[in-house]
């Protein structure tokens, strides 16, 4: 990606004056406060195709020098939204060692440690993401809260390859695996909004689906991510750590989130 960070000269304050939509309404990720909530029976669980992978699917593990990502084969589908919306990739956002709140979206001011995206598009309507990344329908992004806790067996089938990924631009092949065991238990609840990529250049093309529950993983686990990567090429004589990888909440606007549960 171009050059933007989280922070000083080229940080998210200045996005705008390079990427003008990360000045624009609709942006993400929000503080969900309770005020903003309204209830809607209408919302379905999500229903997810081709999540449980098997060994021999190969992905590719990747530093794209601002997130960890991970490549998903396009059999990978949301099916309970009005188009089908295919998977992409999964990255993170996550803290520091010295300060591990790192969440995007924060649930009534609470910024969890970590958060997960899944990323998909409407392959309906659009033959591939970049002609879909900045229609207003042409994303959905599934968001996972990420608490220090229990450790997370399928966390690790990834995290013990990201000393292979470092630097930026490296990539590792690794084995497929259920992604359904990177998601909370209950897909039915869930908030939901519309908003944008919380990175440049923060296209308002975003159907947001923050699941209620949080996964965990553990203390271990969070310092190997966020202590293992580099944001610079490996060649980079003055090497700077990839961490607090995270936009901070914008403004709600009046906007309304719906949820999918009571109480
Ligand atoms: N955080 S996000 O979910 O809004 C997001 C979505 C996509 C994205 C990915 C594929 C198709 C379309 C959009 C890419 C990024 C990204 C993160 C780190 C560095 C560069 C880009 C972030
Ligand atoms: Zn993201």
């Amino acid at each position: 990606g171009a050059k933007w960070t989280y922070s000083g000269p080229e940080g998210q304050n200045h996005w705008s004056k390079i990427y003008p939509y990360c000045g624009s309404a609709f942006q993400s990720p929000i503080d969900i406060k309770s005020e903003l909530l309204r209830f809607d029976p209408s919302l379905r669980p999500v229903e997810l195709q081709n999540y449980n992978l098997l060994p021999n699917e190969q992905l590719t593990l990747g530093n794209n020098g601002h997130s960890v990502q991970i490549s998903l084969p396009s059999k990978m589908h949301i099916s309970s939204l009005p188009h089908r919306y295919t998977a992409a990739q999964l990255h993170f956002h996550w803290g520091s060692a010295s300060r591990p709140a790192g969440s995007e979206h924060l649930v009534n001011n609470k910024q969890y440690a970590a958060e997960m995206h899944v990323v998909h598009y409407n392959s309906d309507k659009y033959p591939d993401m970049s002609t879909a990344i900045d229609k207003s329908d042409g994303l959905a992004v599934l968001g996972v809260l990420i608490e220090v806790g229990e450790f997370n067996p399928a966390f690790e089938q990834f995290l013990k390859f990201i000393n292979g990924i470092k630097y930026r631009d490296q990539r590792v092949k690794v084995s497929g695996f259920n992604i359904r065991e990177l998601l909370p238990a209950r897909l039915d609840e869930y908030y939901r909004y519309d908003g944008s990529l919380t990175t440049p250049p923060c296209y308002p093309s975003v159907l947001w689906t923050l699941f209620r529950n949080h996964i965990t993983i553990s203390r271990k686990q969070f310092l190997t991510l966020a202590t293992a990567l580099y944001s610079t090429h490996a060649q980079d004589s003055a090497p700077v750590p990839l961490n607090s990888n995270f936009r901070k909440p914008q403004n709600a606007d009046s906007r309304v989130v719906l949820v999918s549960f009571k109480e």
